[in-house]
């Protein structure tokens, strides 16, 4: 997640100060949720969001408390609560291993934040490329992104053993313990998928990845439903605010990348999939596209007359698609339970959630390519029709 300038004043006061104040008995029996909004506000933050599942499948994510205007500011945070993972640029691994550090070194610090760490998701609630178990890739029907998935896995562990000493040469010895590969893979996953990058303190041409408390429980939503966005006061406290009038009870988005419009891209960087009016093609399926690179190519390039609108690319859509395993309704049966042959044969709709991911994956680029196919279709009879 990226975001935009930032200029810098004095220090804020620290932390620890702040947490002393707060007494822990009064606040044992609130959920963790109701404690980290508790706790902001008492560290000198704004909050004027709530937490709670903003969808039918029980998503948890922020909606907006009362109507409010263009620029209100729904979340406030003071600089001192942000959680600093080092330079943008550096693998997840290395920001994890600057984050595990401060809290395996710092146990006071680390204690103030635990109402912080609570608030993130359990370990096998976080479900991105760093968890994605091996053996149900298969069911993505997509083997370039499985072995993108493999290869990010096999690096995770070749830096906890040492093999990548460019990184690390002892990860025992910067740590100051030992920490297992399963909650090695969290933290990269949660720096992964949680993170924020913004200018640095001192070096505003430097760029710095944070995580920062309360404001990553808000959702995407793509360029056209994103209604907040992220930036830095003259103070360097985060905020973030309404770019449009937002009703009550609304959810709060915003874009962390605008390549989730795609959902090879969503899928691999955040581990979710979207079912968009006017879907869009997986980047991969894009003639020059792959996960990483969407940008030679735009939907647009399918118009009548546009670059794509050509026979070859027709087929070559075609061909994508008739070489899946099942197809776009089989898939649908698998996730609804289906037809009557189904509730016969006492097939259940699948129901690890992991497997329904996967599954709506594959479904979600296959009806992708098929409403291209349609489309262009579509515009090359027109523009015949028109010859
Ligand atoms: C920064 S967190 C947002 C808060 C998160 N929903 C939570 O409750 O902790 C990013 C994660 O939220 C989920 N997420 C964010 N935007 C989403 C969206 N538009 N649809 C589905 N899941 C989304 C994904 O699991 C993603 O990895």
């Amino acid at each position: 997640m990226s975001q935009g300038a930032v200029t810098w004043a004095e220090d804020s006061a620290p932390l620890e100060q702040k947490q002393a104040e707060e007494s822990p008995a009064k606040n044992a029996d609130l959920d963790s949720i109701t404690k980290l909004l508790i706790w902001i506000q008492q560290n000198e933050g704004q909050v004027d969001l709530e937490v709670g599942a903003v969808n039918e499948a029980g998503l948890r994510g922020t909606k907006a408390m009362r109507d409010m205007q263009q620029y209100q500011v729904a979340v406030k945070l003071k600089k001192y609560m942000a959680v600093p993972l080092g330079e943008w640029n550096k693998s997840s691994e290395e920001n994890a291993l600057v984050l595990l550090k401060k809290r395996f070194k710092e146990p006071e610090w680390d204690k103030v934040m635990q109402t912080y760490w609570d608030s993130l998701p359990q370990r096998d609630e976080i479900i991105t490329k760093e968890t994605f178990p091996p053996a149900k890739l298969g069911l993505l029907q997509d083997p370039s992104m499985a072995a993108f998935v493999r290869i990010h896995q096999d690096f995770t562990r070749n830096v906890l053993r040492g093999a990548k000493p460019h990184i690390v040469k002892d990860v025992r010895a910067m740590l100051g313990r030992d920490i297992s590969l399963e909650e090695f893979k969290y933290w990269t996953a949660m720096v992964a998928s949680y993170a924020f990058t913004f200018p640095d303190d001192t070096d505003p041409e430097k760029q710095v990845r944070v995580m920062l408390p309360l404001v990553d429980l808000i959702n995407h939503g793509n360029r056209d439903e994103a209604n907040v966005k992220l930036f830095r006061d003259e103070n360097g406290d985060y905020i973030a605010y309404a770019t449009r009038v937002i009703k009550k009870g609304e959810e709060l988005r915003h874009t962390y990348q605008a390549g989730c419009e795609r959902n090879d891209h969503a899928l691999f960087h955040y581990g979710f999939v979207q079912d968009l009016p006017e879907p869009k093609l997986a980047a991969q399926d894009l003639p020059s596209g792959n996960l990483y690179d969407d940008s030679a190519h735009s939907e647009a390039d399918y118009d009548v007359g546009g670059p794509l609108a050509t026979e070859e690319e027709l087929q070559r859509l075609k061909d994508i698609l008739a070489a899946f395993p099942t197809t776009e309704a089989e898939d649908e049966r698998l996730l609804t339970g289906g037809g009557w042959m189904d509730k016969l044969l006492g097939r259940k709709p699948l129901t690890d959630s992991v497997e329904r991911l996967f599954v709506t994956y594959r479904m979600l680029r296959k009806k992708a390519l098929r409403l291209t196919i349609e489309r262009l279709r579509a515009n090359l009879a027109s523009s015949s029709a028109e010859l």
